[in-house]
């Protein structure tokens, strides 16, 4: 059995974690936090989330992280840096779903992950992933006559964007097509922008309503225009994905993958 703590379990993939960690014959849940103030602080799991555990939902995740083999971190930027901190001091596996990371963090987690293991992606899916690879082989396939657009909806509570997602389609066109993805974002357009930089990968966030997520990457010529998409239409996935990767993290040595590793899509 795989020992799992879920950070952040009132949150809207906290919720659906914890059920994918107490639904997986592997793993079982031993520790479920929130922030201060939360409802559920202090409360038992059985009687918030209809679960059949004696877990009392902590606040503070140091004893919990403590007595766990993987951490699952879908909560907010500062929480997962924290977060990275705990889980390499007790060698916890750590599987990161929080998006909008900044670069402070992003070589913090590189730090941590020379004591454990860190797995992170922009989205857990299965259908996703598959999506990145294909996005990295029709870029690299395509002259730059075709011009790159990722798209993305989400509901209106996201507080990130591009998503995580869009910036994980955004990259792998990038490397398909040989060229630095920062170097030729174009994103938030208005106004009068002129004309499209030739060789731009563009981004663009729609948000609104109760949308889980859904993403295209556009490829358009002057006579052809080819689209590749991705629908979620239920948080369990990404969850049940997470799952999984903690599982696949717990037999590996300390460094840093994502769901591409876990999957076995790599080239
Ligand atoms: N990689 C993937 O496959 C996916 C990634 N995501 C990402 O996961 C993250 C969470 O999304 P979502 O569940 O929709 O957001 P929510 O706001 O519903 O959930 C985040 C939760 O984390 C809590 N939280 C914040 N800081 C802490 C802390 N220090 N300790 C414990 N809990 C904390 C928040 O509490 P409070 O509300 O009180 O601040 C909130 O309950 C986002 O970054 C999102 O983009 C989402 C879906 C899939
Ligand atoms: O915030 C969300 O909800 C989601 N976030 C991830 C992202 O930023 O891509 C994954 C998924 O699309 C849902």
């Amino acid at each position: 059995m795989i020992d799992v703590t879920v950070t952040g379990v009132s949150g809207r993939m906290g919720r659906q974690l914890a059920k994918a960690v107490e639904e997986n014959d592997r793993t079982r849940l031993v520790g479920a936090t929130v922030i201060e103030g939360d409802p559920w602080a202090g409360q038992r799991m059985r009687d918030v989330l209809d679960l059949e555990t004696d877990i009392v939902v902590e606040v503070d995740p140091l004893e919990a992280i403590a007595r766990s083999d993987a951490i699952i971190d879908f909560t907010a930027p500062q929480a997962t840096h924290d977060h990275a901190t705990l889980a390499a001091q007790a060698g916890a596996a750590h599987v990161i779903g929080t998006t909008g990371l900044e670069a402070d963090t992003l070589a913090h987690l590189s730090r941590c992950a020379v004591h454990t293991k860190i797995v992170r992606a922009g989205n857990f899916s299965l259908g996703v992933n598959l999506l990145t690879v294909l996005t990295r082989k029709v870029a690299a396939a395509l002259g730059p006559e075709f011009d790159i657009e990722i798209v993305e909806m989400h509901h209106r509570h996201k507080v990130d964007a591009p998503s995580g997602t869009a910036l994980m389609l955004g990259e792998a066109a990038a490397e398909g097509r040989g060229i630095d993805l920062a170097a030729h974002t174009e994103s938030g357009r208005h106004g009068l922008t002129g004309a499209r930089e030739e060789g731009a990968i563009g981004f663009a966030a729609l948000r609104g309503g109760a949308v889980i997520g859904e993403h295209s990457a556009i490829f358009a010529s002057t006579g052809e225009r080819i689209t590749l998409g991705h629908i979620a239409e239920d948080r369990m996935l990404f969850a049940r994905g997470a799952v999984t990767a903690a599982i696949w993290a717990h037999a590996q040595k300390p460094g840093e993958y994502d769901m591409i590793d876990v999957l076995g899509l790599r080239d």
